[in-house]
């Protein structure tokens, strides 16, 4: 595990403010894919909660094979350092658009959500039930954004017995009709690049995010950084990054733009860490 930090005083000086504020004021706004659940699993990749449909038996193997071909044709762009985030937007909704037309042509059941993520590789980063269960003890808000699959991510909680009250979610959700057929995805369409207001302002979230101003935002990729735009006033904000791929080459832009980077760390144990520091009170 490497933890690297650009500057350090300047990190500590937040975390400081943050517990002086108190726990009243703190919120997390945390990404889902790969930063609370982990990247690797075993010497491989760890599905996302788009992959854990993708790979799964209820798509037929022609649907598999094409889901598969837009991964490896987007993937690479979606974290290609040389590109501007402008170039990339309307390709990561080409490549949201194409999935979810191809997921809805297969009569994915609602009912079968809970047995597709049982059978699924999906793990959460170690700690997790520490970060959610400290977080619901103090009543500080966790709220998950996501471009993945929401209906899949909070089965993934779910299960795991860590979908308190204070969790709240914004994601990409399945349009189901009453046969309970998957249909469509509902609007709007999520994707990593779009991570911002533009999504949030029309959530019931909106408000609740406002009150808190002390902020520790988890995420992974560049356009995680942008979740808590929404904030009107935020006066302390950590910003945690798990630097998960093409880690050379991504280095620097992830410590110009993250307080916090982590590299190869499928742990939550720094966050559990500050969160440890700013929730007591000694
Ligand atoms: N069809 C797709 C589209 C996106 N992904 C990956 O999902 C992740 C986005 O979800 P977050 O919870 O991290 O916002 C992102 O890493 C994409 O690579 C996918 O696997 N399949
Ligand atoms: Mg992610």
């Amino acid at each position: 595990i490497t933890v690297r930090i650009k500057d350090p005083e300047r990190v500590a000086g937040i975390i400081r403010a943050m517990k002086e504020q108190g726990t009243h004021k703190l919120q997390v706004i945390s990404d889902f894919d790969m930063t609370l659940s982990r990247f690797g699993c075993n010497g491989r990749r760890c599905p996302t909660s788009h992959n854990i449909l993708d790979n799964s038996r209820v798509v037929s193997e022609e649907g598999r094979r094409q889901l598969k071909d837009l991964l490896h044709y987007y993937y690479p762009i979606e974290i290609d350092p040389k590109r501007t985030l402008e170039e990339k937007r309307p390709l990561m909704v080409e490549w949201w658009s194409k999935a979810h037309e191809l997921l809805s042509q297969q009569k994915i059941l609602k009912s079968d959500i809970p047995q597709i993520v049982r059978e699924s590789d999906v793990m959460l980063r170690d700690g997790f039930d520490e970060l959610f269960n400290r977080l619901h003890k103090y009543n500080v808000p966790l709220f998950i954004f996501s471009a993945g699959v929401g209906d899949i991510l909070e089965e993934i909680i779910r299960q795991a017995n860590v979908f308190h009250p204070n969790v709240n979610v914004v994601s990409n959700y399945m349009d189901f009709d009453d046969n309970g057929v998957l249909r469509r995805f509902k609007a709007p369409l999520i994707h990593t690049y779009n991570k911002n207001n533009s999504v949030l302002r029309d959530t019931e979230y909106f408000q609740q995010l406002s009150a808190r101003t002390s902020i520790i935002l988890l995420g992974d990729s560049m356009g995680d950084l942008t979740m808590a735009d929404g904030v009107p006033s935020v006066e302390n904000i950590l910003k945690i990054g798990f630097l998960n791929d093409k880690v050379e080459e991504q280095r620097e832009r992830y410590l110009d733009a993250y307080d916090v980077v982590l590299e190869s760390d499928e742990t939550l144990d720094v966050v559990n860490g500050i969160l440890r520091f700013v929730l007591t009170e000694t």
